[in-house]
């Protein structure tokens, strides 16, 4: 009976891949994150949307600690995240991330851009990462593109391959932080594509995004936040269907009369 109960708590345990306890953060006077707790579950795709400034990207951010904060933890795969040091590094390393702006390097082609990181950081043998590269390219659609510069594509081009980039660490978990918000409207659909594929391939990942069609195709569950706190969790279709708070159903019906 207590070999029983002891093996769920270890599932249970070993499924939780992100989590978040108490975090608080400020910017000056601005609370910017009041007592967030959330959980990630392995494979899940959880999707944050909420009005402008409410901490959609200052939580993204906390989740690899791009910021600090001012209590409350953070654990990645059952490890806590130090503030800090060696140990940190480590771990942001299972924390894929893209941007809203690509970040690649300019004087490096795209395959040296996929490649960089998994030699210099995952001590991996440069045939090899190579290789993985090229393979990440093609999946995300720019194998043609490997031996141009970054300015020689398209943005939508250039967000597959910082997309590839990260996924070439071999990551635990991807976060999304407004990956089309930059795009000219006909590319940001073959980006959304790619991250649903990645959906479907049982990535775990977390997305800051005002696209309401992917929240509503591509998400496990969608995470509503307004003023720096989490007002409601809930599936896509009990969301958009029937939103429980009149900050959610004020926040749709804006969205959808636009
Ligand atoms: N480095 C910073 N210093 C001071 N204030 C900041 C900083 N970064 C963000 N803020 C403020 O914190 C609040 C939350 O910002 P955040 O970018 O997390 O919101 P958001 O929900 O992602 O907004 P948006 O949808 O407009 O991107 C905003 O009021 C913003 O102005």
């Amino acid at each position: 009976m207590t070999e029983v109960s002891v093996a769920k708590e270890d599932k249970a345990a070993t499924d939780e891949l992100v989590v978040l306890k108490s975090v608080n953060k400020h910017f000056g006077a601005l609370h910017v994150l009041q007592d967030i707790d959330l959980t990630i579950t392995r494979g899940e795709v959880v999707v944050v949307i909420g009005p402008s400034g409410s901490g959609k990207s200052t939580l993204c951010r906390t989740i690899n600690r791009l910021e600090t904060v001012d209590s409350g933890s953070i654990a990645i795969d059952g490890k806590p995240l130090p503030a800090e040091g060696k140990e940190l590094a480590r771990l942001r390393a299972d924390v894929g991330m893209v941007f809203q702006s690509f970040n690649l390097f300019a004087h490096k082609t795209v395959l040296e851009n996929v490649t960089l990181g998994q030699v210099k950081v995952r001590k991996a043998d440069g045939k090899k990462a190579e290789e993985k590269a090229r393979a990440l390219l093609d999946r995300v659609g720019v194998g043609a593109q490997a031996d141009k510069y970054p300015a020689q594509l398209s943005g939508g081009q250039q967000q597959r391959v910082a997309i590839a980039r990260a996924l070439a660490m071999d990551p635990k978990v991807m976060l999304f932080d407004e990956p089309t918000s930059a795009l000219d409207p006909e590319m940001i659909n073959e980006v959304l594509e790619v991250m649903k594929q990645l959906a479907r391939d049982g990535m775990t990942m977390v997305v800051v995004t005002h696209e309401m069609g992917f929240a509503r195709s591509a998400a496990n569950r969608v995470v509503f936040m307004a003023d720096g706190r989490i007002v409601e969790e809930a599936t896509p279709d009990q969301f958009f269907s029937n939103p429980r708070s009149d900050r959610a159903k004020d926040f749709l019906s804006k969205i959808l009369h636009h």
